[in-house]
């Protein structure tokens, strides 16, 4: 299968008709699961004295309420829950807000923020802070002087400064406590372009390059990666992130969704990236996977037999898929050799990582260990989940087929990061694979508390109508034949994501 952009979920090469399963039990009958791991179990009703207690990845808020949910702590706290981290909150200010902007600010006492981050950073095994509004110098002195006296793994800092309406968060004098007391503390910092070009005295950012340079000035007030974001550079048709990590820079390219609810995004993709870190993972994989959170997903997954009909490589369909947009990309190898397979995936590994997109790969967790690719897809006869988990880590991207709310449950029991659902329509490019159509599908996405990516003969025609259904946890979509069995591989999957991109957010 080849891979087209994604999101929080992955995508994969081509993927052949043939269905050569790893067989890891010569037993007809699998044994019973082991037990979920602890911190997957009902995460989002867990109790503080078990995220106490328990392994949990453990994100702290410190930011401020937003009455209208969209932003702020609430923001925060279902974005962690939808990627699997407790998280507790730390409040800054009260605000009375709405979709059309800020109507009141009740910022709370320096002394009980004080309060608040000793209650929990005393007590609780916080793995992550990530930080929003943080109203004045006091409340940063504040937020600084307790991370030095309770360390946690990993400072986000979402430097938060006005909101999308335009209405100020943190006092301007805020800006040199941040920079010269704040950041050095940080993992990662996070400003939108706006509040880049605040931070840096009001220079004017107006291309990629300027926030290249934006993000290495940032660097050295001391943050170890600075994650610039282009979401509000209007000019641009793409919205490009700049990522760097004081040795390299990494443009993560989006396409710009034509919307005006961007209102809360910034909250909701620092928790993101806070939540993949307390998980364990990597900072530009959290980067990634939080990015491809706030976007809609298109999978593209390889397929080697259509490459060779259409005579190109493997690696020549990867970055085709990845030019024309694909946000995730899974390796689907069914008749390749071993050695084969490695040597396809370190190729495609190489070009994944330098444009920032997950290289997943289907079926051979060997395979994924062996390249160190980004996560691995399993149907139900491979291994499963909680299996693969083990065996990859705390930090890797998951994802299970599932056609059946009783497979999403288990899939979440298990530990995985995404499902993949269908065949929506039927297919083929998987032999005898039943038809679950839209009610399937719409029963799966009701049932699952992880995101969804819909799969199974999914084409420009057909893809819009599956992402209007508007359902519950739909994500995107995975695509092989319609991007692989075509003469042009960047073209197909450029038209793909325009139809994502315009229907997953009306
Ligand atoms: C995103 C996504 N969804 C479903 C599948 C199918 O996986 P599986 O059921 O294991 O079938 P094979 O791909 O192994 O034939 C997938 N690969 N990706
Ligand atoms: C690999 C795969 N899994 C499916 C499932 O239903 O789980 S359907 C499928 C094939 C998807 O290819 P195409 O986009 O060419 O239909
Ligand atoms: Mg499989």
């Amino acid at each position: 299968m080849a891979a087209a952009p994604q999101q929080s979920v992955h995508p994969s090469l081509p993927s052949s008709t043939s269905t050569l399963r790893l067989l890891i039990s010569s037993s007809p009958r699998r044994p019973p699961p082991p037990p979920p791991r602890a911190r997957r179990y009902n995460r989002l009703a867990a109790s503080a004295s078990a995220a106490r207690e328990m392994p949990w990845p453990h994100v702290l808020t410190v930011a401020g309420s937003d009455s209208g949910g969209g932003a702020g702590i609430q923001a925060d706290i279902k974005a962690c829950a939808a990627l699997g981290a407790y998280c507790s909150s730390v409040v800054t200010a009260v605000t009375a807000q709405n979709t059309a902007g800020v109507q009141g600010i009740h910022v709370v006492p320096e002394e009980f923020i004080r309060e608040q981050l000793n209650s929990v950073l005393s007590d609780m095994s916080v793995d992550v802070v990530k930080t929003g509004m943080l109203p004045s110098i006091g409340v940063v002195r504040v937020l600084c002087e307790s991370l030095k006296k309770f360390p946690v793994k990993a400072l986000v800092v979402d430097p938060v400064m006005v909101s999308t309406s335009g209405d100020i968060l943190s006092e301007s004098s805020t800006l040199s406590v941040y920079r010269d007391e704040l950041f050095a503390m940080a993992d990662i910092v996070t400003p939108n372009v706006k509040e880049a070009s605040r931070l840096l005295g009001g220079v004017s950012l107006r291309t990629v390059s300027d926030m290249r340079n934006a993000a290495e000035s940032i660097y050295k007030f001391g943050p170890k990666h600075v994650l610039v974001k282009g979401g509000d550079m209007l000019e641009s048709s793409d919205a490009t992130d700049v990522f760097f990590d004081g040795k390299e820079f990494i443009e993560l390219h989006a396409h710009r969704i034509k919307t005006h609810n961007t209102h809360g995004t910034g909250c909701t993709l620092a928790s993101c990236i806070a939540s993949e870190l307390a998980k364990g993972a990597t900072m530009l994989h959290a980067v990634q996977v939080a990015k491809n959170f706030v976007e809609s997903a298109l999978h593209h997954m390889t397929d080697s037999g259509m490459n060779k009909k259409w005579g190109r490589s493997i690696k020549e369909a990867v970055q085709a898929a990845i030019e024309g947009g694909a946000t995730i990309v899974q390796l689907r190898e069914k008749d390749s050799e071993t050695r084969e397979f490695l040597e396809a995936a370190k190729a495609c590994m190489e070009i994944c990582k330098s444009s920032g997109v997950p290289l997943l790969i289907n079926d051979r967790v060997d395979i994924a260990l062996a390249c160190n690719a980004d996560g691995v897809h399993v149907g139900q006869s491979d291994m499963s989940a909680h299996e693969v988990r083990e065996l990859l880590g705390p930090g890797k991207i998951i994802g299970v087929s599932c056609k059946t709310p009783a497979q999403a449950q288990q899939a979440w029991n298990d530990g995985a990061d995404y499902i993949g659902c269908g065949g929506v329509f039927p297919t083929s490019t998987k032999a005898n694979n039943p038809t679950l159509g839209f009610d399937g599908l719409k029963t799966v996405c009701l049932a699952s508390k992880l995101p969804v990516v819909a799969i199974g003969g999914i084409n420009a025609s057909n893809a819009g109508s599956v992402m209007e259904l508007g359902l519950p946890n739909l994500k995107g979509v995975a695509v092989v034949s319609a991007l692989f069995d075509r003469p042009s591989v960047v073209a197909e999957t450029r038209n793909m994501k325009s139809i994502l991109t315009n229907t997953s957010r009306t």
